[in-house]
Order: structure tokens, then C-alpha cells, then sequence
């Protein structure tokens, strides 16, 4: 049985679709990539998994259906989500903004502050500070690090290099790629940053208009001569 496993799944805002039929799974300890253009549907696969869009369809972690589940016994089920522009609070500190994260894994708070310390130590250096003081790319560790907050065994990170320089991309696939390998966490990421998405990820998902276009491994995607001219200009 695979972590994830999505079936024909159909999400709607008011009378919109916004997803057609996606199906897919995640198995456990791997990190997979969902990519896309904008408007594709990315956020709102997410969002649908964190049971905040009307579905039809299926969505199972470890075989326990979500899909009539509220936001926070996702959280409590184990899938952290660290969404699009990261959505701290702004006028609190780095450390509070953190401990929102918490509130499901009281127990463990030590550990993964250490965890979340370890992995982007900037956030233990301005933890007094307002995060509207910090940098994009520090916003974007504080939003990684309150999803980490919660013990997940799933983490969903939505478009996390929007608006960073090159070189805070970079840290923040180091930061993912570690934490993938000396924890053994799976994760799924979405990304209009191609290339991004293909140095992290072992296999990805091409979502379009709402619909899955393609799949596959980086090799498999890359030999996918009209993808590559879509994607990559080539
Ligand atoms: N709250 C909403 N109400 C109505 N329609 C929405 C809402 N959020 C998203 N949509 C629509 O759903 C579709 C998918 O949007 P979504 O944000 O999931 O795409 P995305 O791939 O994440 O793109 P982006 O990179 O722009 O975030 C779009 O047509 C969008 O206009």
C-alpha cells in the first residue's frame, strides 16, 4: 500500500472544477514532484488533501480515507503543509510562528524545534524577530519549519521558490534533500521551476488544466520531446 494514494479526484470552488480525475500515489520515503503552469491546479491539489475544497473521489493516507475529515485531524493524521507564500503571521516572532505548528505535536516540541533548528539554523538566529522583518527565502524556512512542527510523515510544500534568488533555492533543496534522507520523511512539492523540482525530486507528475498530462521519472520526462519544448524551450 502506497503512503498517498489519490483516486479519481475532482475538486470544485462554488460550480468551478478546478481538478479532473487526478489520480496518483506517493509511497513512503519518496519525494515526488508535482509540476505545472500556473493555474494548473497545484495549490488546489493540495488544498484538496488538507480537506479545504468540496471533492469527489479518494484520498488515502496509510489506507485512513480524508476525504470527510476537517483540516486538523489531517494535521493530526501526520501531513504538514507548508503553503504557496508561506502564510506566517506576520507581526509574530519566527520562534511563536513556529510554535503555531505545535499545537497537534505538544509533545514532541524540543525535538523538532531541534530538527527545524538544525536544517535552517537562521530561524534559531532570529527567533525574537517579527516575520514580516524577514527575507522570502527566510519566510519560506519558517513556513517549512512550523509544517515540520507537526510530526508529519507526509509533507506537502507548495511552490517554494517563488520569488527567491537562485542561490536560496538552492538552500532549501539542500535543506529538503537532507531532511528526505536522514529522516526518511516523503515529500511531495509543487513547481512552475522545472528544474527545481527535477534535482529534488525521484519521480514527477505533469498537471495541466486541472487534468494529469504525463508522469514520470526525470529521464522518462526529459526524453518526452513535446514536454521538453513546453517545459524547457528545446
Ligand atoms: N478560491 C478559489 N475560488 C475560485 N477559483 C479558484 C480558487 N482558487 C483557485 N481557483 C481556480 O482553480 C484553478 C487552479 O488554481 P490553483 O491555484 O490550484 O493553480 P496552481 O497550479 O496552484 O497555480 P499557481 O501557480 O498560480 O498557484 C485556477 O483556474 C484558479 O483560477
Amino acid at each position: 500500500m502506497a503512503l498517498l494514494e489519490i483516486e479519481n479526484l475532482n475538486a470544485f470552488y462554488g460550480m468551478a472544477q478546478s481538478l479532473h480525475d487526478v489520480s496518483l500515489s506517493v509511497e513512503e520515503g519518496e519525494i515526488v514532484g508535482i509540476i505545472g503552469p500556473n493555474g494548473a491546479g497545484k495549490s488546489t491539489l493540495f488544498d484538496s488533501i488538507m480537506g479545504m475544497t468540496r471533492t469527489t473521489g479518494s484520498i488515502r493516507l496509510n489506507g485512513t480515507e480524508l476525504t470527510r475529515m476537517q483540516p486538523a485531524a489531517i494535521v493530526r493524521l501526520g501531513i504538514g503543509y507548508a503553503p504557496e507564500r508561506a502564510h506566517l503571521f506576520p507581526y509574530m516572532s519566527v520562534r511563536d510562528n513556529l510554535l503555531v505548528g505545535a499545537y497537534t505535536s505538544r509533545d514532541r516540541i524540543e525535538a523538532n524545534l531541534k530538527l527545524v533548528h538544525e536544517l535552517f539554523p537562521v530561524l534559531l538566529e532570529r527567533r525574537n524577530q517579527e516575520t514580516s522583518t524577514q527575507s522570502g527565502g527566510e519566510r519560506q524556512m519558517a513556513s517549512l519549519g512550523r509544517a515540520l512542527m507537526t510530526s508529519p510523515m507526509l509533507l506537502l510544500v507548495d511552490e517554494p521558490t517563488i520569488g527567491l534568488a537562485p542561490k536560496v533555492c538552492l538552500d532549501i533543496a539542500a535543506a529538503l534533500r537532507k531532511l528526505n534522507r536522514e529522516t526518511g520523511l516523503t515529500i511531495v512539492i509543487t513547481e512552475q521551476n522545472v528544474n527545481f523540482a527535477m534535482t529534488l525530486a525521484n519521480y514527477l507528475h505533469v498537471l495541466e488544466t486541472g487534468e494529469i498530462r504525463t508522469r514520470g521519472t526525470v529521464e522518462e520526462l526529459r526524453s518526452d520531446e513535446e514536454l521538453n519544448r513546453a517545459y524547457f524551450g528545446q
